[in-house]
């Protein structure tokens, strides 16, 4: 057992002997109401010992062990953490709704405003990019002025943004708007997991946690059905997707200025009895003594070990366990996004356009079943963390999103291999040369953002086929030719394929969509920050929270940056199998690196990377072993194997 935990059961053990003794002392006194209260604790955990196993009042140790479990599991938690998480996890819907509306809104801008391509890049990318800004930068607000503040701040810029985007004129004022959004979601991203965590009881932190991911990825879904709905609203429809946030965001920054700060914050700066109050509010009927103490001991002890000199990332670096929580949490993160996530969600439509379906709208309308899809797995995630736990969550997750990254590469393979042939070379009207005509095959033409696909139908044969350039205004025509208007397509017999090949393989593509969503909303999603949000020290939290996140939204730029090109140099199916690769890579990392921290509360749970990294695989953790607590005298008790025999 490593020392920071041989340390911890010692603390533990000492609290316990401490108030056993000071229980046997109340026991002679006629304190007739609290022994009443603890004789029928004790004897509904017997009685319940006894029922369970058959064994009588006199039942093995286990029994009791198992019976004091039941106990404490039927403890209740006040509905005020509940209240709390939900009101934090507004910032996890912003967050969802303002990355997800915006592939909505953008078609409607576009013809508004007539945006160039670099322009429309811009307003999606600088969102993001102010996020991975903000989200470094927020480690430091954090530690400084609180996680309340932190999260009233991003409400705050939430709601500026959404103001600013819906009543802009002109693209400057949009970029402006996307910008003060941004920042606000980097804020949101890293405040929110770290604040919940900090508030909630050790048996449901996983949990609540996670709730923040649901709020993401419903944001998304939410988004997904606004923009469906005002995408009929051509002129200003995008006004009321980019303002609608307002909303949530005003909701949660008036909600937070009577929601308390976090107690593990406070008794870091000293304001103890702020701490108290709060901790005991939290936690209703569980006393809170060794939850304080616990806080208390390690702050102070951790200022001894570390010490408190120098900028918190350069101490992070030098020890050990910091530094190997860094590399866990920032790894997670890393390997979330290149598993291809946000380009799956992006390109969900696009895939769903080569499983036949030709209408846009019907295209925006579906890519809302994947977002839907990714919102009720990740309640699938919530059911399972505190079950399965955290390592074996993700581990399953990510295996099952390699497997439906194989198979989503092999539809796009299988489909690029009987890719129809370009029969008909039209000319130009204008007489201008266009690289459109210089591609024999479909799949070809379909990878040059250039070039669209136009072609008839005999039954099920393409026929007539041709790449022509795509009008730059809308890509849902081509700029001249048989295709040239949308309007007439019908009568004309004539489709018009963007950035997608008529193919009889794409439910390939299609299961492995559906796959790819299964496996990863419950695991991969939310697991990087339920994870990053507990397993750094407190001194650390706000630091490592602000560097992992950092890197969740770098790559994150990265990989939806890059994957055109990608796609252009690799084909589409080549992009899928490097996500895969990658995500394989990714398997290992956390096969070898990611101890569990299922029940453990947030002071134990340094001790985990106090061995050396990646042998979380191979080492004797405590793994599957819970941690629960047992009130016994109105306190809250550790249990373990040593200190049940003490309970009598
Ligand atoms: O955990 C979230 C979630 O999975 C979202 O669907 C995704 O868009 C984000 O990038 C990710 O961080």
């Amino acid at each position: 057992m490593s020392r920071k935990a041989s340390e911890n059961v010692e603390y533990t053990l000492r609290s316990l002997s401490s108030l056993m003794g000071e229980r046997r002392r109340k026991q002679q006194e006629p304190d007739a109401a609290s022994t009443a209260g603890e004789r029928s604790l004790l004897a509904a955990a017997e009685s319940s010992a006894s029922l369970h196993s058959g064994a009588g009042a006199g039942g093995s140790v286990g029994d009791l062990e198992r019976a004091a479990r039941r106990q404490f599991q039927q403890d209740e938690t006040p509905a005020f953490v509940y209240v709390v998480a939900v009101f934090s996890a507004l910032g996890g819907f912003l967050f969802g709704y303002d990355t997800g509306v915006v592939s909505g809104a953008m078609l409607l801008l576009k013809r508004q405003l007539s945006l160039d391509a670099l322009w429309q890049e811009l307003l999606v990318s600088s969102t993001v990019g102010a996020a991975a800004v903000s989200a470094l930068a927020g480690g430091v607000l954090n530690g400084v002025f609180g996680r309340r503040a932190a999260i009233l701040l991003a409400s705050a810029l939430f709601t500026a943004g959404s103001a600013v985007l819906a009543a802009a004129n002109n693209k400057e004022t949009l970029l402006a708007g996307r910008l003060v959004v941004g920042l606000g979601i980097g804020i949101a991203s890293m405040t929110v997991p770290v604040y919940i965590a900090e508030v909630s009881p050790p048996n449901l932190r996983g949990r609540l946690v996670t709730i923040n991911t649901l709020f993401i990825t419903g944001g998304q879904f939410f988004a997904s059905i606004v923009d469906g709905a005002f995408s009929y609203l051509r002129k200003d429809g995008w006004r009321y997707m980019l303002g609608l946030a307002a909303i949530p965001a005003v909701i949660q920054f008036f909600g937070f200025l009577f929601l308390p700060e976090s107690p593990r914050w406070l008794i870091q700066k000293g304001q103890t009895q702020k701490a108290r109050r709060i901790l005991s509010q939290m936690r209703g009927n569980q006393t809170i003594d060794e939850e304080y103490d616990s806080i208390k001991n390690n702050i102070e002890e951790e200022e001894k070990e570390v010490g408190s000199a120098g900028p918190v990332i350069c101490r992070m670096l030098t020890y050990p366990p910091t530094r190997r929580a860094l590399i866990v949490g920032c790894g997670l993160q890393m390997f979330q996004q290149l598993s291809g996530i946000n380009t799956i969600m992006y390109y969900s439509a696009t895939i769903l356009q080569m499983s036949g379906v030709e209408d846009d709208r019907l295209a925006i309308w579906l890519a809302s079943v994947t977002a839907f899809t990714n919102f009720i797995f990740t309640l699938v995630g919530v059911w399972l963390v505190e079950r399965v736990g955290r390592r074996m969550l993700t581990l399953g997750s990510l295996a099952g999103t390699t497997v439906a990254l194989i198979i989503l590469a092999l539809g796009f393979l299988l489909s690029a291999q009987v890719s129809p042939l370009i029969t008909f070379k039209p000319v130009s009207p204008s007489g201008q040369n266009t690289t459109c005509v210089r591609y024999s095959y479909c799949n070809e033409c379909m990878l040059d953002p250039n070039c669209g696909f136009c072609y008839k139908m005999n039954k099920s044969t393409v026929i007539d086929s041709s790449c022509v350039p795509v009008n730059k205004a809308s890509t849902n025509e081509a700029a001249w030719g048989r295709c040239a208007n949308e309007t007439k397509f019908k009568t004309e017999e004539v489709f018009w394929a963007y950035n997608f090949c008529p193919t009889p393989y794409s439910w390939t593509a299609l299961l492995g969509l559906i796959l790819y969503l299964v496996f990863f909303a419950p695991g991969m999603g939310p697991m990087p920050w339920t994870v990053n949000s507990e397993i750094y020290p407190l001194w650390a939290r706000s630091t490592g929270n602000a560097c992992s996140s950092g890197i969740n939204w770098i790559f994150n730029v990265l990989v939806s940056l890059t994957f055109l090109h990608t796609a252009e140099y690799l084909t589409y199916y080549g992009a899928f199998f490097l996500y895969a690769g990658l995500a394989a890579v990714g398997l290992f990392f956390i096969y070898g690196c990611l101890p569990e921290t299922k029940g453990k509360k947030l002071e134990e749970i340094e001790s985990l990377f106090d061995n050396r990294l990646c042998t979380c695989g191979t080492s004797d953790s405590d793994e599957g072993r819970y941690i629960e607590y047992i009130r016994v005298k109105g306190s809250n008790y550790h249990l373990s194997d040593n200190d049940a025999s003490d309970i009598e």
